[in-house]
């Protein structure tokens, strides 16, 4: 079996807990069943059917799981009798019980209560209490939970991680942040990590960065967004079919470019050989760990916690910090499913782009690679997926088989040598290295002209004229060091890396291009 390159992962002991493919899932109308949340509106025809299946499983089957799991945290004695629910300190569910079995008066307005007393209309609990009594059927015991817990997501969301996840999933709680938050109602830390990347400014300048044709003018062309967004799809799926954390894929997925600099590799190469003379280097993943836990804006909840960034989940930005083949290996298989899955996704829509431009034809890929793995991009895709999948599955990590890894390695070799280090590209590269040194030294200069006056916004930001000059262009908030000890290097890396292309370009043609100074 073949691990991505890195050091060697460990190897968990995760098949033993991953079953086979549900036997279920052959039926569309039983797979139907199976999902807590279709389950929870279907018919109670379909509920008995339900109730039949998992006993005729002898206990065994998930749904039973989920169902016990949710029984121990819920005491629900039938629908018709709930006429409030509370959810006590520690996130668990209580039914409280109408007298004699019917509804009262009060019975008709369902409440939810969190643990600090906070209350919530549930409009299901209204709606049912107002129906009166509904018929009691063997179902309920099984149904019960799933029905009061709609209400409270964090209950349902770890009664489901305890059911559907295996035991070598990343869990969602304790969430462990820098700064210690309260918990969002609704939205698990998970789900608030997702939104709070993609609601951050540097996830909105991917849109304007380099995938590998540098600013594209096409609408076709990938730029880091959309190859972001492929990533995350990929990823959830593979995370979907070994049972693991799909929303710690989906965060890690989504911010895992966040640090790039603008045209991409050649702006990193180039930003690195700024940085070498003083002994430092500048990494991607190294820098997208950086904005998401010091430059980006601190959402107010991490304000008010005290922290600073977007105060991500450790697990998060570990996945964050090794996504890259040349990154240490990520503690969490989900953080490894990303490392896989960028270069599954990176190399099929590199290809289809190095076609679009005209660089390569289909019939210039490399027969063998290609005769292993398809010869369309959707094809490529699904057989990498589909051999990461059942591979992971049988040793337990995350891992491609011998035939697909290889294969994916020498595709990848040779998309180096045709396409990214391709004599063509190589002459724009001399130019990005000429850009970015030109940008970085500016600032570095206007650094040591502002002379320590750095109070408040970057002075060096300030030297260039385009800075907030007009509505389109923004001025990049990038200096979150306070100004007592702010490290022009680090000033320096932060402004240029910040960067997309076109602000890029336009800032370098503000430095470098004669203006007129008379009218
Ligand atoms: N790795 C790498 N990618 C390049 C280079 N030139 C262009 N590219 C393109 C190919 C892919 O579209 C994309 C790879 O960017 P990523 O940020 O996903 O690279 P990363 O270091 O995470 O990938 P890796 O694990 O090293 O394959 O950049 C280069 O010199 N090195």
């Amino acid at each position: 079996m073949k691990a991505i390159s890195g050091p060697r992962a460990s190897r968990t002991p995760w098949l033993r807990a991953l079953p086979g493919p549900d036997p279920r899932s052959s039926s569309r109308s039983t797979r139907t069943r199976g999902s807590p949340v279709a389950a929870a509106r279907a018919p109670v025809s379909s509920r008995e059917a339900l109730s039949t299946s998992t006993s005729s499983n002898g206990g065994a089957s998930r749904w039973a799981r989920i169902a016990a799991t949710a029984r121990s945290t819920v005491a629900a004695p039938s629908r018709a009798e709930i006429t409030t629910l509370t959810t006590g300190a520690a996130g668990t569910v209580e039914g409280s019980a109408g007298a004699g079995g019917t509804s009262s008066a009060a019975g008709t307005r369902g409440s939810l209560r969190d643990g600090r007393g906070v209350r919530t209309a549930c409009a299901a609990a209204v709606a049912r209490a107002a129906r009166g009594p509904a018929p009691t059927t063997a179902t309920i015991d099984v149904m019960a939970p799933v029905t009061t817990s709609l209400g409270d997501p964090h209950a349902r969301r770890r009664a489901f991680e305890d059911a559907f996840l295996s035991p070598a999933a990343a869990r969602t709680w304790p969430a462990d942040r820098d700064a210690e938050e309260p918990d969002c109602p609704l939205r698990t830390p998970l789900q608030r990590d997702r939104d709070r990347i993609v609601h951050c400014k540097a996830f909105r300048r991917l849109k304007h960065k380099t995938q590998v044709f540098l600013a594209p003018e096409g609408d076709h062309y990938r730029t880091r967004l959309t190859h972001t967004l492929e990533v995350t799809g990929i990823g959830r799926t593979v995370a979907r079919a070994l049972e693991l954390n799909e929303d710690l894929v989906e965060a890690i997925s989504l911010g895992h470019d966040l640090g790039h600099a603008p045209f991409g590799h050649i702006g990193e190469e180039a930003l690195d050989a700024c940085l070498a003379p003083h002994g430092r280097h500048f990494r991607h993943w190294e820098h997208s760990v950086r904005l998401v836990t010091q430059l980006e804006d601190a959402p107010s909840a991490v304000r008010e916690a005290g922290g600073r960034g977007l105060n991500l989940c450790a697990d998060v930005v570990d996945g964050i910090a090794g996504h890259s083949g040349r990154a240490p290996m990520p503690r969490t298989l989900e953080g490894r499913i990303v490392r896989v899955v960028d270069r599954i996704a990176y190399l099929n829509h590199d290809i289809d782009d190095a076609i679009r431009a005209g660089v390569l034809t289909e019939r210039d890929l490399p027969g063998g690679p290609i005769g292993v793995l398809g010869t369309t991009a959707s094809r490529r895709i699904d057989r990498l997926v589909q051999d990461l999948v059942a591979t992971s599955r049988q040793v337990g990590d995350i891992r491609q088989g011998d035939e697909a890894g290889a294969a994916m390695d020498e595709l990848r070799s040779w998309m180096f040598e045709h396409v990214y280090l391709a004599p063509d590209a190589r002459t724009e590269h001399r130019r990005v290295h000429e850009l970015v040194r030109t940008l970085f030294e500016h600032h570095l200069e206007a650094d040591r002209a502002a002379d320590g006056d750095r109070a408040g916004e970057g002075a060096g930001a300030l030297t260039l004229p385009l800075a907030g000059e007009d509505g389109g262009w923004d001025r990049y908030q990038v200096h979150a060091v306070p100004a007592a000890d702010a490290d022009p290097l680090e000033r320096a890396t932060d402004w240029v890396a910040g960067m997309t292309d076109r602000y890029a370009l336009r800032a370098f043609g503000e430095l470098v291009i004669p203006r007129a100074h008379a009218r």
